[in-house]
């Protein structure tokens, strides 16, 4: 909508307060921020459960006094809180305008169908569902979830990987990854695992994937150990553990296999997958091609025998990736 930017307040799905770029149009107040490329735009699909997607975005989400505390307003809150953070992190730390590197707007919808346990990206924008309130709660909930959904879209800008087998399980990790250096970058309760604030409400502690013990939820740590089957576009969800995990190495130090790895720390770790994704991974990318390209954007970014360059080696050697 055109109207003028406004600063409203928002109750997130965890009960937090967060403030909210909004804009004022015709004495209604919209989730619409403008003060981020072309514009972050939330949505409302409003539960709505018959062929959901032909709704897709839904209606541009608007509250009447710019406060947004209702029960029905926090997913939404959410989705357009992290949805700038998510901006923030890729042009404060990358220098990167949106997933496009161009300004493009962001477009989130909420509320998707009916008791939906999961969140997408479906090639132009996110779309959150709302859980069934016992094995998830609202998707945009999860900071890491947000972070996650948008790195499909810069994932899709930039090497493009496609979505199955080594390079669709390349291309999940780079989502995790992603997902949790912007979880860091907020700052609130970080951690290595994913999805834990919005998975099972009932249970404390648990998580959706873990990057630091990927074999915690029976995902592989380690390359003799990756799925060789069909289901989930060849394991995308599952094989991407045994590179969340090389990351994870890379970043904290440890030692696995017999293989001891030294920590370069989360911004290095960061660095590396991001220059590997927009410069030197194609589609078709295999998990061996990811360790050439994150062992030549670490030397290219700090030097070809530095300290970087052989945690990345020693990375990939834990987890069994030549
Ligand atoms: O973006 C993605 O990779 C996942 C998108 C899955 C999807 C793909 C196509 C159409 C609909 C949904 C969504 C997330 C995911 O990892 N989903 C996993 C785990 C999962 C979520 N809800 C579930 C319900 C049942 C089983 C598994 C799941 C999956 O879909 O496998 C990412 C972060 C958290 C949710
Ligand atoms: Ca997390
Ligand atoms: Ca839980
Ligand atoms: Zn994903």
């Amino acid at each position: 909508v055109s109207g003028s930017n406004a600063v409203g307040t928002g109750t997130g799905v965890l009960g937090d307060t967060k403030s909210l770029n909004t804009t004022l149009s015709s004495g209604v107040y919209y989730l619409q921020d403008n003060t981020r490329g072309s514009g972050i735009f939330t949505y409302d699909m409003s539960g709505y459960s018959f062929f959901p997607d032909f709704f897709l975005p839904g209606s541009l989400w608007k509250d009447s006094d710019n406060v947004l505390n209702a029960a029905k307003d926090k997913a939404a809150v959410d989705a357009h809180y992290y949805a700038g953070v998510t901006y923030d992190y890729y042009k404060n730390v990358f220098g990167r305008n949106s997933y496009d590197n161009k300004g493009a707007a962001i477009k989130s919808s909420v509320h998707y169908s009916s008791n939906y346990n999961n969140a997408f990206w479906n090639g132009s924008q996110m779309v959150y569902g709302d859980g069934d309130g016992t094995n998830f709660i609202s998707f945009s909930g999860g900071i890491d979830v947000v972070g996650h959904e948008l790195t499909h879209a810069v994932t899709e800008k930039s090497s493009n990987l496609v979505y199955q087998n080594e390079s669709g399980a390349l291309n999940e990790s780079l989502s995790d990854i992603f997902g949790t250096l912007i979880e860091f970058y907020n700052g609130k309760n970080p951690d290595f695992e994913i999805g834990e604030d919005i998975y099972t409400p009932g249970t404390a502690g648990d998580a959706l994937r873990s990057m630091s013990d990927p074999t915690k939820y029976g995902y592989p740590d380690n390359y003799s150990n990756r799925y060789t089957g069909t289901s989930d576009n060849g394991g995308v969800h599952t094989n991407s553990s045994i590179i969340n995990k090389a990351a994870y190495l890379m970043s904290e130090g440890g030692t696995q296999y017999g293989v001891t790895v030294p920590a370069i720390g989360r911004d290095k770790m960061g660095a590396i997958f991001y220059r590997a994704n927009t410069v030197y991974l194609t589609s078709n990318a295999t998990f061996s091609q990811a360790r050439a390209a994150a062992v030549q954007s670490a030397a290219d970014l700090y030097g070809a025998g530095s300290a970087e360059v052989n945690a990345v080696n020693k990375a990939f050697d834990a987890v069994g990736v030549q």
